[in-house]
C-alpha cells in the first residue's frame, strides 16, 4: 500500500481520532455480532501500548442525521471493554466542548469512544465544518473503518484534510488480501450478491459482469431482477426505479457469456416476522400478499453446484432473512457450500454476511472473510476508495 500506516507516524502521547466501523449487527440493545469489533483490536491495542489518547469514533446504521436512542453507541462501549479488559469510557455527543473536557482529563493509554458520528447531518454530507470539529479533537487521525472507506463523509474523508491522516491494521489488512485474490483471479471465479442495500450495490453488477464468470444473486436484491424478468413479486423488496438497470444486466450478461443465475423459487411469508406463515414457491408464483423472504431449495441446490465447481467465490450479502430461523436456510447453505468446498478461495463480505457465517459456525472454515460488504465490492470494482484516497502517501 503507498499510503502511510499508524506504525509511520508517532502516536506516543498524542491524541489519535481513530475511525472504526462499530456497524455491527444489535438485538435487543445488546451487540449481536462483534466480527467487526474483534477486527478492529489490534490497532486499538497498538494506540494503547504506544501511549496515546485513544479517541474511536464509528457511525452504527442509519439514523439520517439526528439522535436515535437505539443507535447509540453505549452497548458497543461495553463489548469492547469486556473484549479488551480496560475501561472504554463512552461520550453523549461526538464533538464539541463536552468532549473535549473528557479528552482533557485522558491519561496515555486511555481510550473514549465518541457517540454515533450519523447523529449529525455535516457527516454523510462531508461537511467541512464537522470534519475541522473532529480535527480539532486530535493530533493524527487514523482510518481503520475499512468497511465505511467506500463513503466520503466528514469522519472517514473530510478530516484527513486537517491533521496527519493514516491507515490502520485493518485497513491495511483488508486491501491487501482483497487486491492479491483479485490481481490474477483463479477461474472459474464466482461473485454472489444478496443482502438488502439494493439501490447502494445493484450498480457493482455493471463492473462485476466485465470480471466475472458466474454471477449468483439472492437476498432481497434478487426480486428487482426478478421483476425485470416480468414476474409479479408481491410485497418482496423492489427498487422500481432499477427494474431498467437489472434488464440491461441481464443483457450484458448474455453479451458478455457470464452465466447469470437468479432465484428459481422462493420461501415466502405472510409477515415480516419470525414467526410469519411461510411457503415454498416457485418464482413465478410469488402470491400478491405475500413477500419473498429467502431463496428456495432448488436455487440454493444450483448456487452449491456453481459453488463447489469455483476456484474463487466472493459473496457479499445474505439470501434471506437469515436473522430468522424460517429464512436462513439459503444462506447457510451457500455457506455451508462455500465450507465444503476446498479447492476453493472463498472471500465472504460485509457485517450482515460475517455475522451470518460467525453464526452457523462456519468463520473458521472460509479463506477470508472481510468487514466490507459495499466496501469490498466498490474495491473490487476496481474503484478508487475515498476514505483510502485521503489518507497520506508513503
Ligand atoms: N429477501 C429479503 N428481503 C428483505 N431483506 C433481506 C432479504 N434477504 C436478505 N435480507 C437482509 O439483508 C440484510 C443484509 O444486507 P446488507 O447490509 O446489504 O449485507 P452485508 O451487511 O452483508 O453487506 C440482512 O439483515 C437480511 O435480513
Ligand atoms: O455495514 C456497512 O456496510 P455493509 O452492510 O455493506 O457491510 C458499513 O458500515 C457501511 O454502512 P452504510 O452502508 O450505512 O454506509
Ligand atoms: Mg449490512
Amino acid at each position: 500500500m503507498n499510503k502511510k500506516t499508524v506504525k509511520d507516524v508517532d502516536v506516543r502521547g498524542k491524541r489519535v481520532f481513530c475511525r472504526v466501523d462499530f456497524n455491527v449487527p444489535m438485538k435487543n440493545g445488546q451487540v449481536s455480532d462483534e466480527t467487526r469489533i474483534r477486527a478492529a483490536l489490534p490497532t486499538i491495542q497498538y494506540l494503547v501500548d504506544q501511549g496515546a489518547k485513544v479517541l474511536l469514533a464509528s457511525h452504527l446504521g442509519r439514523p439520517n442525521g439526528q439522535a436515535v436512542e437505539e443507535l447509540r453507541l453505549t452497548p458497543v462501549a461495553k463489548r469492547l471493554s469486556e473484549l479488551l479488559g480496560k475501561d472504554v469510557k463512552k461520550t453523549d455527543e461526538a464533538y464539541g466542548d463536552s468532549v473535549k473536557s473528557e479528552i482533557d482529563i485522558m491519561n496515555e493509554g486511555d481510550i473514549l469512544l465518541l457517540e454515533n458520528v450519523r447523529f449529525y447531518p455535516g457527516e454523510e454530507k462531508n461537511d467541512p465544518e464537522l470534519a475541522k470539529a473532529f480535527a480539532e479533537l486530535a493530533d493524527v487521525y487514523v482510518n481503520d473503518a475499512f468497511g465505511a472507506a467506500h463513503r466520503a463523509h466528514a469522519s472517514t474523508e473530510g478530516i484527513a484534510k486537517y491533521i496527519p491522516a493514516v491507515s490502520g491494521f485493518l485497513m491495511e489488512k483488508e486491501l491487501d488480501i482483497l487486491g492479491k485474490a483479485l490481481s490474477n483471479p483463479e477461474r472459474p471465479f464466482t461473485a454472489i450478491i444478496g443482502g438488502a442495500k439494493v439501490k447502494d450495490k445493484i450498480g457493482v453488477i455493471d463492473n462485476l459482469l466485465e470480471k466475472v464468470d458466474n454471477l449468483l444473486i439472492g437476498g432481497g436484491l434478487a426480486y428487482t431482477f426478478v421483476k425485470a424478468q416480468g414476474h409479479e413479486i408481491g410485497k418482496s423488496l423492489l427498487e422500481e426505479d432499477k427494474i431498467e438497470l437489472a434488464k440491461s444486466f441481464m443483457e450484458k450478461a448474455k453479451a458478455k457469456g457470464v452465466n447469470l443465475y437468479m432465484p428459481v423459487d422462493a420461501i415466502v411469508a405472510d409477515d415480516f416476522s419470525a414467526d410469519a406463515n411461510t411457503k415454498v414457491v416457485a418464482i413465478e408464483e410469488i402470491p400478491a400478499d405475500w413477500e419473498a423472504l429467502d431463496i428456495g431449495p432448488k436455487t440454493a441446490e444450483t448456487y452449491r453446484d456453481v459453488i463447489q465447481k469455483s476456484k474463487l467465490v466472493i459473496w457479499n450479502g445474505p439470501m434471506g432473512v437469515f436473522e430468522f430461523d424460517k429464512f436462513a436456510q439459503g444462506t447457510k447453505a451457500v455457506a455451508q457450500a462455500l465450507a465444503d468446498a476446498n479447492d476453493t478461495y472463498s472471500v465472504i463480505g460485509g457485517g450482515d454476511s460475517a455475522a451470518a457465517v460467525e453464526k452457523f459456525g462456519l468463520a473458521e472454515q472460509m479463506s477470508h472473510i472481510s468487514t466490507g460488504g459495499g466496501a469490498s465490492l466498490e474495491f473490487m470494482e476496481g474503484k478508487q476508495l475515498p476514505g483510502v484516497v485521503a489518507l497520506n502517501d508513503k
